[in-house]
């Protein structure tokens, strides 16, 4: 057994701290180490710095991996912790998404101060949200809405609510649970009206190909449906976009061997949508979520796209 610890590499937001957090415990306890086994580095990343424009503006997902990945790739650090729904479809060569924690609640939250409920708000109210997803959700049921973007921290984006700033707001569950902030929402919303981020809910686990020596560490704590489902909504959105130019949104579950996907592309206003159920065995999840993504693009056509970017 080796001595040195295995370096975590995480983001240093309260969030990703406490991914980090569970991820070292479930691997204490997977294998009886101790605390001191675990070193956790908490990294600024590109994504962190800059909080006063949309993701889609200024990049879109990559930012909050780069740093991560480069270090991970020069060995500084063995492993990263990540939220799935924050990763790039495509990574770095010789990294890989080794392992997959259970998944949380997948659903989004919604935090109201003007009315408990989304179908509830005041005509013309006011919701923050910078996904664009949401925004494309939140417009196609409430055209009325108006929908301004708001980044930040999940502390920053509620003192806002709470200032007066914005009249509600939409968050994952997964992350206000992690963050012990289960009792903040005041809707949660069905998953059918307003179908999660691919991915969302689930951490995941970055580290280097043929690394036998963490990669067999990790698996002991990979759980089986998560990465199937995860897989599944990854190859949808893999095969729509790698740009976070388009609202997507996808939803795989996965029981008996058997997996189901629910999948819906939007324009960011919210008039036009198209969306996809599908289903097959859980070892052609990867194939399920692709060609749900092709089948979706075949049914908008390409003016679709075109019609906005
Ligand atoms: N892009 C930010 C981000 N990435 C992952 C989560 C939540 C946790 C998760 O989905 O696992 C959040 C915050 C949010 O969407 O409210």
């Amino acid at each position: 057994m080796q001595t040195k610890p295995f370096r975590i590499g995480t983001r240093g937001s309260p969030l990703a701290l406490a991914q980090a957090y569970e991820t070292r415990s479930r691997l204490m306890a997977a294998h009886g180490l101790p605390e001191e086994m675990f070193e956790i580095v908490a990294l600024t990343t590109k994504g962190d710095r800059i909080t006063d424009r949309s993701l889609a503006e200024i990049g879109g997902k990559g930012l909050f991996t780069a740093e991560l990945e480069e270090q991970l790739a020069s060995g500084e650090l063995d492993f990263a912790v990540h939220s799935s729904k924050d990763m790039p479809t495509v990574l770095p060569d010789g990294l890989f998404l080794s392992a997959f924690l259970p998944r949380e609640d997948v659903r989004d939250a919604f935090v109201g101060a003007a009315a408990p409920r989304l179908v509830e708000l005041p005509e013309g109210a006011t919701v923050g949200s910078s996904s664009l997803r949401r925004q494309a959700l939140i417009r196609r049921l409430r055209p009325d809405l108006n929908v301004i973007t708001f980044r930040g921290l999940v502390d920053t984006r509620l003192r806002k609510l709470a200032e007066g700033q914005v009249d509600a707001t939409l968050l994952a569950f997964a992350g206000l649970k992690r963050l012990g902030k289960q009792d903040v929402p005041t809707e949660l919303l069905d998953p059918r009206d307003f179908p999660p981020a691919p991915a969302q809910g689930a951490i995941c686990i970055e580290s280097r190909i043929g690394d036998e020596r963490v990669n067999t560490l990790l698996e002991s704590i990979n759980d089986r449906t998560t990465h199937d489902a995860v897989t599944c909504e990854r190859a949808f959105l893999g095969a729509l976009d790698g740009s976070c130019r388009t609202p997507i949104a996808g939803h795989a579950t996965s029981e008996d061997g058997k997996i189901h996907f629910y999948g819906m592309i939007l324009t960011p206003d919210g008039s036009r949508f198209h969306d996809i159920s599908s289903e097959g065995n859980v070892t052609d999840a990867e194939r399920i979520g692709r060609e749900a993504g092709e089948a979706v693009r075949a049914k908008a056509g390409t003016g679709f796209f075109e019609s906005w970017s």
